[in-house]
């Protein structure tokens, strides 16, 4: 009964308390909304332990892909995962505003509007035009 298979259903942390584990003592990530203790795997990091105690107590997602890290170094998180972050406390995650989709509305906006501002132009040149041509 002792080898459960519920990894990814651990305990729950705050920021805070991952916060805390900050130091070459105990090293705790957040990467993924997952909370991994690295604490044994600092001094084999290839990366090297500085840039593991930069980001230490913090939630590391963006330098962990930033990175660029391997599917290896991807399958290596998983032996040091010990919880979830708190839903409090969790990034909107895939949420990079889909709905918003500012350059296809500024691409409407010069599709159509130079076209129309060019034709309000030409008409009034030729209304002048004409008006000129009458009064002379
Ligand atoms: C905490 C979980 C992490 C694990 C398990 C991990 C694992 C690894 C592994 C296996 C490599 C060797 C290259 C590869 O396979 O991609 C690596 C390289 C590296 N890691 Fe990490 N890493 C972690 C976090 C971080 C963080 C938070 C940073 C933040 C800056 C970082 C920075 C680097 C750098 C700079 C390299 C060297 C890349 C290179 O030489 O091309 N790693 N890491």
């Amino acid at each position: 009964m002792e080898s459960g298979d519920c990894a990814e259903a651990g305990p729950v942390f705050t920021l805070e308390e991952v916060g805390k584990r900050n130091s070459s003592r105990e090293a705790w990530f957040v990467i993924h909304g997952r909370v991994y203790d690295v604490t044994r795997f600092l001094e084999e990091h290839p990366g090297g332990e500085e840039v593991l105690l930069e980001q230490a107590g913090r939630d590391a997602t963006e330098s962990f892909e930033d990175v660029g890290h391997s599917s290896d170094a991807r399958e290596m998180l998983k032996q040091y995962y010990i919880g979830e972050v708190h839903p409090h406390d969790r990034k909107k995650e895939g949420s990079k505003n889909p709905s918003v989709t500012s350059s296809g509305q500024s691409s409407f906006w010069s599709t159509w509007l130079i076209p129309i501002f060019g034709a309000l132009v030409l008409g009034l040149m030729y209304r002048y035009y004409m008006l000129d041509g009458r009064n002379s």
